[in-house]
């Protein structure tokens, strides 16, 4: 099947379970200590150790990964090509009432590149510690959550659950890449519409402390470039109107406010990071030589712009501080993301209902906030979807991105007995108004 998307050709290829292929929960040979530990943490510690790192992420591994686990969950798996190399991937468990809107679980194959001589162990070894922690890059953000999501849906199979709604598993790639060849292009694909979303989870957040944090929402993504042009001339002299007069005071307008809304975050006990504007200054460009003084000096910011501000008078905001700063300053955005959808976190709104029960049930506390920085849900709250960002990891320092990523096995396989009481309820939450 052939389905043409944007300016590229989309190839669909469904794939059936393969009743003869591998069951086994796999993970290869290890080590006798290794060989006794739980199987859907040898599994885990398996998809940490394909290389799907940026800027060159081997997706086919994964695809190939994933191929095995719709087999050894005996249901069909969709490939969808949105660009040459560009694949994602869904699992679907469809539901007993297949004209309900179904449940969406997504999760990104892609992770971000490491420094490896600041690690303990290779990032890519997946090594477990003595205490039972799982190093390697993805253990936050976000493989635990792809196998935590594969591994509820084993063992609901297993017991012979069946619940109304269909839930689909998805598996996208470039997220950290900012998602254009991934979930913002297949939003817009009528593959996407055919699997008749009605709720989505993505990734979230470790919690260092006890509850787990579930996000609604999340800040706008703008990445500035302002030019500033001046008049050159030679190194030695007082030359009028310089780019670098004009940037000094840009940089200095863009700073204040990072320094005021620091303090905004810092003064208050309610505020979370993201309730809060972040600027910050992360490339600066220009000059030729050292006694040229230059023509043009360019300054990028990457800010992030909470869904409670008003953007237009944000910009607003942005467009006198360059006319503050001297003639002709310009500037472009890399990134503008407008969407400041959230979604609703009600008690009378059936979804968040259906989730929220399920932790009460559970005895576990939820803190809800607005994610700091971008993932995939900003395209689903985008086209109107309900999505919540939640990654089960509490008691675990927010380590994703950063040096030594790591996630301890307990929290792991409690994530797992967490999405099989999650999923259960959200793939029965009753017939909404509109539907069948
Ligand atoms: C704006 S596209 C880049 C996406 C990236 N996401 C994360 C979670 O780091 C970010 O917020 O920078
Ligand atoms: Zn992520
Ligand atoms: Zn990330």
């Amino acid at each position: 099947m052939d389905v043409t998307c944007c300016s590229s050709t989309s190839r669909v290829v469904t794939m059936l379970p393969d009743k003869d292929g591998p069951s086994a929960l796999g993970g290869g040979v290890q080590g006798d200590l290794e060989m006794a530990e739980h199987p859907s943490v040898s599994l885990f510690r398996e998809y940490l150790r394909l290389k799907t790192v940026h800027p060159d992420p081997d997706y086919d591994a994964a695809l190939r990964f994933l191929e095995r686990m719709a087999q050894k969950l005996e249901l069909p798996m969709k490939k969808v090509e949105m660009c040459h190399g560009r694949m994602l991937a869904i699992i679907t468990w469809t539901g007993t009432n297949p004209a309900l809107k179904s449940v969406l679980l997504n999760s990104h194959m892609d992770v971000v590149p490491v420094f490896q001589d600041n690690w303990k162990y290779d990032a890519f070894a997946a090594v477990k510690d003595a205490e039972g922690n799982i190093y390697g890059r993805g253990t936050q953000d976000m493989k635990s959550v792809t196998i935590q999501y594969i591994e509820a849906v084993h063992r609901l199979k297993a017991e012979g659950k069946r619940f109304p709604r269909t839930i689909h598993l998805m598996f996208v790639p470039d997220e950290e890449v900012g998602g254009h060849k991934g979930m913002e292009m297949f939003v817009k694909h009528p593959e996407f519409q055919a699997l008749n979303i009605g709720f989505a989870l993505d990734e979230g957040l470790a919690n260092p402390r006890e509850p787990f944090t579930v996000f609604y929402g999340e800040r706008c993504p703008w990445w500035i470039t302002v030019q500033c042009p001046g008049s050159p001339g030679h190194g030695s002299r007082f030359v009028e109107n310089t780019a670098a007069e004009k940037l000094h005071k840009i940089i200095n307008s863009f700073l204040d406010f990072r320094e005021q809304e620091k303090t905004r975050l810092n003064t208050s006990q309610c505020l979370t990071l993201g309730d809060v504007t972040t600027v910050n200054m992360t490339m600066v460009k220009g000059g030729v030589a050292y006694n040229v003084i230059p023509a043009e000096m360019d300054v990028t910011f990457d800010i992030r712009i909470p869904p409670t501000v008003n953007l237009q008078e944000f910009e607003k905001q942005i467009q006198r501080w360059c006319k503050e700063a001297g003639e002709g300053i310009t500037y472009e955005f890399a990134q503008k993301h407008t969407n400041q959808d959230m979604t609703s976190t009600e008690d009378s709104d059936p979804w968040w209902k259906a989730f929220s029960a399920t932790f009460k049930t559970m005895n576990i506390s939820l803190e809800k906030e607005i994610f700091p920085a971008a993932t995939d849900s900003r395209f689903i709250r985008a086209v109107g979807l309900p999505a919540i960002g939640f990654s089960p990891m509490n008691q675990t320092p927010i380590l994703l991105h950063d040096h030594n990523e790591y996630l301890s096995e307990q929290v792991f396989l409690r994530g797992i007995q967490v999405y099989q009481e999650l999923l259960p309820a959200l793939a029965s939450v009753p017939a909404l108004p509109g539907e069948v």
